[in-house]
């Protein structure tokens, strides 16, 4: 099967990847769901994983991840919005996961989580919510595949895209480069062809987006499309 990266690019000059958040997909129908997605090129599905406690809000776990891993060969983006995740992730890589990504404040031990996720061979992510320093995640950077900026407060999609998020993006993209990174740079949280071209251009090499794609008029491949025509 073919993957079509998004053709804009960040100042890395990395092709933009575009992760469906599945948490806006009619669940009912998620092999369908899924097959869209791969048949529109897209490259990667994004898991929002919820417990309710992390967030006031739950969504699915690992029956819903292995199913998907099943019938699907999008790379398995899971987002773990869960307290402690240090005791899932293994369940989680097990359950066909590609990268894992831990909220830096779900956890007293974020550099052993992320240290984990590689012991696990799945690419190891780091993340935050909109109201946590960027300082929290600097200790992690240089061993983290993926720094997700989280630009609505985690636990529900369809929500209001944090126009402070771009600096934020600008920022850590200054950090990774610093660094010599080459870990993605993802956005999460009201993303829309919109706002897409603005968030690249700040930085981002990877944008995650639920209602804007499986919400669209016309469907995921119409919302898809409308990405690839924002960022052409
Ligand atoms: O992590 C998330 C929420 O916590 C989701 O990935 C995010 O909200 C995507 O949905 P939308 O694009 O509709 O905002
Ligand atoms: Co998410």
């Amino acid at each position: 099967m073919t993957s079509t990266p998004m053709s804009g690019t960040a100042a890395s000059h990395k092709p933009v990847i575009l992760s469906p958040s599945l948490l806006a997909c009619d669940f009912a129908r998620l092999g369908e769901e899924l097959a869209t997605l791969e048949a529109a090129g897209v490259p990667w599905a994004h898991v929002d994983v919820m417990d309710g406690q992390f967030v006031p809000n739950i969504s699915f776990g690992l029956p819903i991840l292995a199913a998907a891993r099943r019938v699907s060969g999008l790379y398995m983006d899971v987002h773990l919005m869960i307290e402690q995740p240090e005791r899932y992730l293994h369940d989680f890589a097990e359950a066909g996961a590609d990268g894992l990504t831990v909220q830096v404040e779900s956890t007293r031990h974020i550099h052993r989580a992320v240290g984990m996720v590689r012991e696990l061979g799945k690419r190891a992510g780091v993340t935050l919510n909109p109201g946590t320093p960027l300082d929290a995640i600097r200790p992690v950077l240089a061993d983290v595949d993926l720094v997700l900026v989280m630009s609505v407060n985690p636990g529900f999609g369809g929500q209001r895209f944090i126009p402070a998020s771009v600096e934020r993006v600008r920022e850590v993209r200054r950090m990774l480069d610093d660094l010599g990174s080459e870990a993605e740079l993802q956005v999460d949280g009201g993303v829309t062809a919109q706002n897409a071209r603005a968030l690249v251009e700040a930085g981002a090499t990877n944008l995650v987006a639920g209602s804007a794609i499986f919400g669209a008029d016309g469907g995921s491949a119409a919302g898809i499309q409308a990405f690839r025509d924002a960022l052409a």
